[in-house]
């Protein structure tokens, strides 16, 4: 264990700065700030690339390699890394040993330390060789923002150029930082290298392939503090994770209110559903799920037997499109209530379409997502984090086992594919109907399969009946399941309602019971041996 160190000197609350080390990659306002430290009558020392910025706005700037008698060496992985800096950082002022120390070894004290990070992140985000990767790993930045934040009782840690105005207010107010200031950067300071380490170790345990590492090591940037969480009661705010996925995180919004926990939520899921089809295609999402959800050969087309497909629930929906959003589709969703629109790219007409309805977000994000690109998802449980790989499963007509008598029609299998793309976003127990293209019932989120069925086959027969149409839909659909019929049950709701086809993973003890069913309807059933539950 370290040995505890008794202060046996006055510290006092309000630290003056005599001495700033100021070494940043991001330059911008760095000048205000060493003016302001200047003027407070601080000593500024600061690295290479600093000083020279430093210099040319006129301020009087001494090199760390001058101060420690040090040149910066090996292309810079070595600059700061020296007892006189990292002594200066955490020399204790209320402790005579340390002073004595210091005194010994002609430290002298640094009471601000500047540091932004070399751009890890971004140059990773960039998908920038190993090598590059590596040499953007910063080594003596965090060392010193450590041990600044360490030390914070006497120093103040700066690491992020968001925080200059608040202390240059406190240097021009009261001519240097008080304790609270300093814990509240310091706190900052740890979670800056922090998060920062955790894009590291995510990025380098992938260039390994090592799927559970020993620590979980999440990070994340600050994208917006949210009004609330799923409840107005609860806190709330979204970080992003640096992964360059495109999707809720990576998008701009062109257009609309802050988005909602609810609606970052709900985004994702339709974003994510919508990418999963080949052909032009829309999702209606209510409450992280489904509600229409068609393919066509056009976007309009789509939207329009998306939304046929529930209309009722859509009211207030979340709507996805995987190619970029024209005019006429704009328009039809103009005429919906809908919370967001997000689209890989967005026509100039179709901005002008929607420009009136302005609480509608409407997000761009410039690609969609790859469906079968690998990567991890993350829930939280009571003392613990869940994670596994991203469901990427995909199955598609060459790996379809047909097990009744009567073998799908091509029409069948393209349906079948779809709905069976479908139930993997539908919340288990989830059962999808699907006709020419577009989702005609969708039961999800039962305790029962059976309820799931019911609740499929009942949604297409009240929308059919509420547009005036003259027989269910589900006669003639194709069913998927995300998961077995572990008994007929399910299954002969979906038969006696009209389908023709079944889509299933198939596994279950009692599959020569399910199979009796569909041969004794004349319906055809293929097993894709893949699951896709999602709860
Ligand atoms: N190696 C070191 O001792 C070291 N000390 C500071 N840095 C970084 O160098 C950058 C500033 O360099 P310059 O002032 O030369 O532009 C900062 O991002 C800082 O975090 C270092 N670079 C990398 O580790």
């Amino acid at each position: 264990m370290p040995a505890h160190v008794s202060g046996d000197l006055p510290l006092p609350d309000l630290v003056k700065p005599a001495r700033a080390l100021l070494s940043v990659y991001d330059k911008a306002g760095i000048v205000e700030l060493g003016r302001a430290l200047h003027t407070a009558g601080a000593e500024l020392l600061s690295t290479g690339g600093t000083a020279d910025t430093l210099r040319a706005a006129g301020l009087p700037v001494t090199e760390v390699a001058d101060y420690t008698g040090f040149p910066e060496m090996m292309d810079g992985r070595v600059k700061t890394l020296h007892p006189k800096i990292h002594g200066g950082l955490l020399g204790r002022r209320d402790s005579s040993s340390h002073q004595a120390a210091m005194q010994q070894h002609g430290i002298g004290p640094i009471d601000v330390v500047v540091v932004t990070l070399y751009p890890f992140e971004a140059t990773v985000a960039k998908g920038a060789d190993f090598d590059t990767c590596i040499e953007n790993i910063d080594i003596g930045g965090p060392s010193m923002i450590r041990s600044a934040a360490k030390n914070h009782a006497a120093v103040t840690v700066i690491t992020d150029p968001a925080d200059y105005a608040e202390v240059i207010a406190a240097l021009t107010d009261a001519g240097g930082t008080s304790l609270s200031l300093r814990r509240t950067l310091a706190a900052r300071a740890f979670t800056r290298t922090g998060a920062y380490d955790s894009g590291i170790s995510a990025w380098f345990n992938g260039q390994v392939s090592e799927a559970t590492p020993r620590q979980l090591a999440l990070g994340g940037a600050l994208k917006q503090t949210l009004r609330y969480g799923e409840n107005p009661h609860q806190q709330a705010a979204f970080y992003a994770t640096g992964d360059a996925r495109p999707g809720v995180a990576t998008a701009q919004q062109v257009q609309g209110k802050e988005l909602s926990y609810n609606n970052i939520n709900d985004t994702d899921a339709a974003f994510e559903l919508v990418a999963e089809l080949t052909e032009p295609g829309v999702a209606i999402i209510k409450h992280a799920n489904p509600c229409g959800v068609a393919i066509a050969p056009t976007l309009a087309e789509a939207y329009r037997r998306a939304l046929a497909c529930d209309p009722v629930s859509a009211f207030g929906g979340i709507i996805a499109v995987n190619r970029p959003l024209d005019k006429e589709t704009a328009l039809m969703i103009a005429d919906l209530f809908a919370e967001v629109v997000i689209a890989p790219a967005i026509e100039p007409e179709a901005t002008a379409a929607l420009a009136d309805k302005k609480n509608l977000r409407v997000l761009i994000t410039g690609a969609m997502p790859d469906p079968k690109e690998p990567g991890l998802t993350y829930r939280s449980v009571a003392g613990g984090v869940l994670v596994q790989s991203r469901d990427n499963g995909h199955v598609g007509a060459e790996a379809l086992q047909t097990v009744t008598k009567r073998a799908p029609t091509p029409a069948e299998v393209r349906d079948m594919l779809l709905a069976f793309t479908l139930v993997k976003h539908v919340k288990s127990n989830a059962i999808v109907l699907v006709k020419d293209g577009a989702a005609v019932g969708i039961g999800g989120g039962q305790t029962s399969r059976v309820d799931a069925a019911q609740q499929a086959v009942a949604r297409a027969a009240a929308m059919a009946q509420a547009a005036g149409e003259p027989q269910s839909r589900a006669i003639g659909a194709i069913v998927a399941s995300d998961a077995f019929f572990p008994f007929p049950d399910g299954l002969e709701v979906c038969l006696k309602a009209g389908v023709t086809a079944a889509i299933q993973p198939g596994g279950s003890k009692r599959d020569a019971e399910v199979i009796a069913a569909a041969d004794a309807a004349g319906a055809a059933m293929v097993f894709t041996g893949v699951r896709h539950f999602k709860h």
